[in-house]
């Protein structure tokens, strides 16, 4: 799947923070590294030579031993939603999430949040392209993070996506997001996503609603 372009903030401003999740040296970041691994691969795998039977049969095994060691969903949410854990699963930067892309955004020290990675095949929309939708869900989630990084936050309420020209896939793509005003508990938030170059592919403008939905206890 994607990988972003630098994990360690190199290429941001000095002064920037990670507000994401970043990788850890822990089973399971590795484990969701390889079923990452693995998505990409059956897409890009012969379907004729690569005994596919066989790999069914083996992730089938894999799945139920994870099945076997799950809890409650109930009570695995009461952990997903405690402390660090609040990052490391949802789909757009959750290292333990293995359909998220992942992306790393950081908190820059002018107000605004970016992010880069480089997505591959299994977010394929036109060819060769970055899938619009997925665009859009990289955006909405880089908006929330820069309202959490602005101090007010709030749900998504309306999202205006302008698709400028057709985003690359193969390619660093930076993703910006900037809080740009608040009026009572409205919050216009505005981002894009760029090419290497500094070309927009994408831009948004979100309205969000400080309202939160209770965290499982
Ligand atoms: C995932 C992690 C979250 C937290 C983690 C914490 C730390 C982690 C750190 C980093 C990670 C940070 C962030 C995560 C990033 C992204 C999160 C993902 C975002 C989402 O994935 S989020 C899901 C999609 N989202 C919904 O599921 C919303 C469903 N919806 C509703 O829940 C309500 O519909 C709501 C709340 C929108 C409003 O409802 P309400 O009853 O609270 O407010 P009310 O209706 O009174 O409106 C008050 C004023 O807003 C105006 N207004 C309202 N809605 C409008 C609209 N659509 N268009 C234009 N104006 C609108 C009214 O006209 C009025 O305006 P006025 O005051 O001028 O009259």
């Amino acid at each position: 799947m994607t990988t972003p372009a630098d994990t360690s903030g190199a290429g941001m401003p000095a002064g920037s923070v990670p507000l994401t999740s970043v990788p850890q040296d822990a089973p399971v970041d590795r484990a969701t590294a390889a079923a990452r691994r693995v998505v990409e691969a059956l897409l890009l795998t012969d379907r004729a030579n690569a005994n596919l039977e066989r790999v069914a049969e083996e992730l089938n095994g894999i799945a139920e031993h994870l099945e076997q060691h799950a809890p409650a969903v109930r009570d695995r949410m009461v952990d997903m939603w405690g402390g660090e854990g609040v990052t490391r699963h949802d789909p757009v930067t959750g290292l333990e999430n293995a359909i998220a892309l992942p992306l790393i955004v950081y908190g820059l020290p002018d107000g605004s949040v970016r992010g880069e990675t480089t997505v591959t095949i299994p977010y394929q929309g036109p060819p060769g392209c970055v899938h619009g939708g997925v665009s859009a869900l990289l955006l909405d989630h880089t908006l929330g993070v820069a309202n959490m990084w602005a101090g007010r936050d709030g749900m998504t309420a309306q999202l205006n996506v302008r698709y400028h020209r057709p985003t690359p896939l193969f390619e660093p793509l930076q993703i910006n997001g900037r809080q740009e005003s608040v009026d009572g508990r409205k919050i216009r938030t505005t981002g894009d996503i760029r090419t290497a170059e500094g070309e927009v592919c994408v831009s948004v403008e979100g309205l969000f609603v400080d309202k939160k939905v209770p965290r499982p206890r």
